[in-house]
Order: structure tokens, then C-alpha cells, then sequence
């Protein structure tokens, strides 16, 4: 069988004292299309850098097809960076060939190759548009078909939608999931849960440096608070309501926004208002979303690490009173 694109084991990376990357671990397998999301600065982009090998981890393993990353996983990559940059004086076809023929192939078919594709993504007013005249979507759109135009196995985006507006996005989309239904294998970063929604099979969310979440969208959707939307002119609705509720938030409109226990059905409230002669005027369970998933997931990380460099500092305090008490 053959090696998975990509494993990462207890992968970690610091600068200057400040941990970016802590500990992370996962294996994307062949022909798997993962979204690798996560709010700013939890440590997507260093992760993938050192995937590419472009930066050493300080401690763990990254291993790229099976062997440490170094040129001869590169021809198996289309990677997008972050920083977006193409030579400013070439055409959209001479960036895309340049990229191709990096890549192996010889001059004729590689300006062939960039002309279909720029044909098929409906670029073809680009062809000899000088870069620097591009606009930013077209652009991005010429960069992405330069990282793909080798037909690699593998695919690593670095947040290839950021910066466009929604028609570019829904185009990049189609492109992406293009590449996906040949089977190829693709991870790509961004915070729009939207994206990831509608092109993954699996998402893995970063925060403060670490994995808090690797699964299938169900399973993250599954972590969201359940919240259900409830009104009443009868006042003790708020009180009849607090046995079910983690939290309730009074709404201007004059609802009652409940965030639900764990247990609470909203059937079951339901019935227990028509018992109390509660009568509503609205009942509306929210679905919930990927984003409040990975809010909820998110804060949870964010929560758990002030807590403990608050616990490291209260130890702190402790050892040098001890020290000044000796
Ligand atoms: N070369 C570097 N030197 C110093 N700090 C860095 C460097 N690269 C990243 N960092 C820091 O590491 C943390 C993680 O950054 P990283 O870019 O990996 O996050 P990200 O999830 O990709 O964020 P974004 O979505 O904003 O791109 C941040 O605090 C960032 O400031």
C-alpha cells in the first residue's frame, strides 16, 4: 500500500519563546479532502511550512510520502502560499508554463497546457495580461492554476480564498472541488466555515497551537451548544424556562434566546409550557452551525490554556514565597 501524502507526530515549533505550534499530530490519507481551519495565530500556516519542510520543527516528525520532505515529494505537490506572489512581468500563460516546465515539462506543452487551462477557468482574456495588470482575484485565480498545472497527487492550500470577493470565491471553490472529484488529496487552510462546509470530507481546527478538533463534520456539528429561540407575553417564561437552560439571553425583539442543557428535548419543553399554560408565540430550535461548533471549540482551547498559565504563575507565586520564607 502506498504512504500517506502527509503525517505529522508531535510536531512543535517556537519563535523567540512563543510556541506557535504545540505538539500537533495527524495523517491526511490519500484522496481525503480536509479543511484546515482555525482563528488567527493558532498556528496553520507554520503547520504547513513545516510539512513542506520549509521550516524544521523544533521537536516531532513530518514525514511526506513516507520520507522526510526535500525535493523529490515536490513534484507530487501543488502548494498555494499565503503570501501571494507571482513575477510581476510575466503574462497569466508564461507564470503558469514557468511553473510547469519547474515541474518537468517541455517549453511547447507547457505554454499548451497553461493556455487550456486558463481556457477551461475561463480566463482566457488573461493569457498575455502582464501579472501587475491583473486584478487580485484574477491573480490568485493564475497562482492557484500555476500551484495545479503539474496535475500533482497532492494538494496544499494555504487559505486560497481569503481576499476575494464571493463570486471569485465560488470560482476558486469549483475549481477545488474539481481537483477533488479526480481523487486527488487536498488540505486547505481558512476561517470561513462555509468552504470548509461544503468541500470537506474531514476538518481538522487548530487553536492556540494545538489540534482541538479532528472528524467529520457531523461530529463537529454535534459540539455546538443547541439553542432554541422562545417567546412568550407571559412573564414566567423566563423562570419556566431556566431548568432547561445553560444560559438565556432576553433578545430585543422581546424573545428568549435558550442556550439548552444537555439533556433538554424540545419537545419536551414544549409540552411542559402547554401543561403550565405558558401560551408562545414563538418556538424555533436553531440548527446549529459549523462556526458556533467551532466557537464553542475554540474557546474551549483558549480557556483551557489560560487556565493553565494562570495554574503556572499561581505555582510560580507559591515557590517564591516559599523561597522568601527561607
Ligand atoms: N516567522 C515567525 N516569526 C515569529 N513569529 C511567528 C512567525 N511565524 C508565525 N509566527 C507566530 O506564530 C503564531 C502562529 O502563526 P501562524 O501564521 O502559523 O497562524 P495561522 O493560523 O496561519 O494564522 P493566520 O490565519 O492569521 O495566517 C502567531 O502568533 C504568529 O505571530
Amino acid at each position: 500500500m502506498s504512504k500517506p501524502p502527509l503525517i505529522l507526530n508531535n510536531v512543535s515549533k517556537s519563535f523567540g519563546g512563543k510556541q506557535a505550534v504545540k505538539d500537533v499530530s495527524f495523517t491526511i490519507r490519500a484522496g481525503e479532502v480536509v479543511g484546515f481551519l482555525g482563528p488567527n495565530g493558532a498556528g496553520k500556516t507554520t503547520t504547513i511550512r513545516m510539512a513542506l519542510g520549509l521550516i524544521p520543527p523544533d521537536s516531532g516528525e513530518v514525514a511526506l510520502f513516507g520520507d522526510a520532505p526535500g525535493e523529490n515529494a515536490f513534484g507530487r505537490i501543488g502548494f498555494l502560499p499565503e503570501e501571494r506572489g507571482l513575477y510581476k512581468k510575466q503574462t497569466a500563460r508564461e507564470s503558469i508554463a514557468h511553473m510547469a516546465r519547474l515541474n518537468g515539462l517541455p517549453k511547447g506543452e507547457a505554454f499548451t497546457l497553461a493556455d487550456s487551462l486558463l481556457d477551461r477557468y475561463g480566463l482566457s482574456e488573461a493569457k498575455r495580461k502582464k501579472n501587475k495588470d491583473m486584478s487580485k482575484g484574477m491573480a490568485q485565480k493564475v497562482q492557484l492554476l500555476s500551484a495545479i498545472a503539474h496535475n500533482p497527487e497532492f494538494y496544499i492550500l494555504d487559505e486560497p480564498f481569503s481576499g476575494l470577493d464571493p463570486v471569485n470565491q465560488q470560482v476558486l471553490e469549483g475549481i477545488v472541488s474539481e481537483i477533488a472529484s479526480r481523487g486527488a488529496t487536498i488540505i486547505f487552510s481558512t476561517h470561513v466555515m462555509e468552504h470548509a462546509e461544503r468541500l470537506c470530507d474531514r476538518i481538522i481546527l487548530m487553536g492556540g497551537g494545538r489540534v482541538v478538533f479532528d472528524g467529520s463534520t457531523e461530529l463537529a456539528l454535534s459540539k455546538a451548544p443547541r439553542r432554541l429561540m422562545i417567546a412568550s407575553e407571559d412573564e414566567r417564561l423566563e423562570a419556566h424556562m431556566q431548568p432547561f437552560a445553560k444560559s438565556i439571553e432576553a433578545r430585543k425583539d422581546g424573545g428568549l434566546m435558550v442556550t439548552l442543557e444537555d439533556e433538554a428535548q424540545p419537545q419536551k419543553i414544549l409540552e411542559s409550557c402547554v401543561a403550565a399554560k405558558i401560551p408562545l408565540t414563538r418556538f424555533e430550535p436553531r440548527s446549529p452551525t459549523l462556526h458556533e461548533a467551532f466557537v464553542a471549540l475554540v474557546g474551549d482551547e483558549v480557556r483551557a490554556d489560560m487556565q493553565q498559565s494562570a495554574d503556572r504563575e499561581e505555582s510560580h507565586a507559591e515557590d517564591n514565597t516559599m523561597k522568601a520564607e527561607h
